[in-house]
């Protein structure tokens, strides 16, 4: 006998970069997952993904990060990735502002393909090459979090892929918003809902499943309420064979 646990399993998670060309998503990903700086890389022709492990807050992960293409022209090589998505990193570069402004068009074009709910979705917006001197910098905090007040996005995080700054805490902070968010819909669904309201559809079943079961005999029929529309209607073994079809989803009863 051992008092060793089994070893935790990974959940594996979809991460997605977006983001113009050349503000630095393929070295992010270069720097989380090898720990590697190019200053001279090229630009990534539709996507590609590496994986990463972490452990974060005692729970191990397996992070599947797609990096895109940045330039309009792969458009169409890009967008079928989005779908599957958990986590989508906005980047832009702190020297270019034009980078910041481009982001609403990078959220719209991920919310079109990727098919999620844009309030529940964990968005993360990284201003990278923070180590760029003051006169180059062209993106201040104060146009960076009007920016994510205008488009309801709270997490917000400067990185220097080349000094390898706040790399990782990028990456942890997307999986953190994207665990926060499934609590929510967790909490949410537990409060509202598979709920089933036990009054009612109970006795039509208890009834349905007489009649039938009674071989289709008169029995069970004798004490069915007049204005009751389903028992009048004619897919009686339907309703009952749904009734037990449906009894595993049902996580709250309101009595
Ligand atoms: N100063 C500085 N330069 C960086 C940093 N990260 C990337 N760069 C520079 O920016 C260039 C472009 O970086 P990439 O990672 O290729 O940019 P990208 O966003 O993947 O570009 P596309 O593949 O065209 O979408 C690199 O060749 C580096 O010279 C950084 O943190 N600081």
């Amino acid at each position: 006998m051992t008092n060793m646990r089994p070893p935790q399993k990974s959940k594996l998670l979809k991460v997605v970069i977006l983001g113009d060309g050349g503000v630095g998503k393929s070295a992010l990903l270069t720097r989380f997952v090898s720990n590697r700086y190019e200053e001279n890389n090229f630009h990534t022709i539709g996507v590609e993904f590496m994986n990463k492990d972490i452990v974060v807050d005692g729970e191990r992960y397996t992070l599947q990060i797609w990096d895109t293409a940045g330039q309009e022209r792969f458009r169409a090589l890009r967008t079928p990735f989005y779908r599957g998505s958990d986590i989508c990193l906005l980047c832009y570069a702190l020297d270019d502002r034009d980078s910041l402004k481009g982001l609403g068009l990078w959220r719209n074009e991920f919310l079109n393909y990727a098919d999620v709910d844009q309030d529940k979705f964990p968005f993360i917006v990284v201003g990278n090459k923070n180590d760029i001197p003051a006169q180059k910098r062209q993106v201040n905090s104060d146009a960076v979090q009007q920016w994510c007040a205008e488009q309801k996005v709270t997490c917000h995080i400067e990185t220097s892929s080349k000094a390898a700054t706040n790399v990782t805490d990028a990456f942890v902070l997307g999986l953190r918003q994207w665990r926060h968010m499934e609590c929510v819909a967790e909490a949410e669904l537990r409060q509202h809902g598979d709920t089933i309201d036990l009054t009612r559809p109970i006795r039509l079943v208890q009834r349905r499943i007489c009649c039938t079961g009674g071989g289709g005999g008169n029995g069970g029929g004798q004490d069915a309420d007049g204005d009751d529309a389903a028992m009048q209607s004619p897919g009686k073994k339907v309703f009952g064979q749904t009734r037990t079809a449906n009894k595993a989803p049902a996580t709250n009863y309101r009595l």
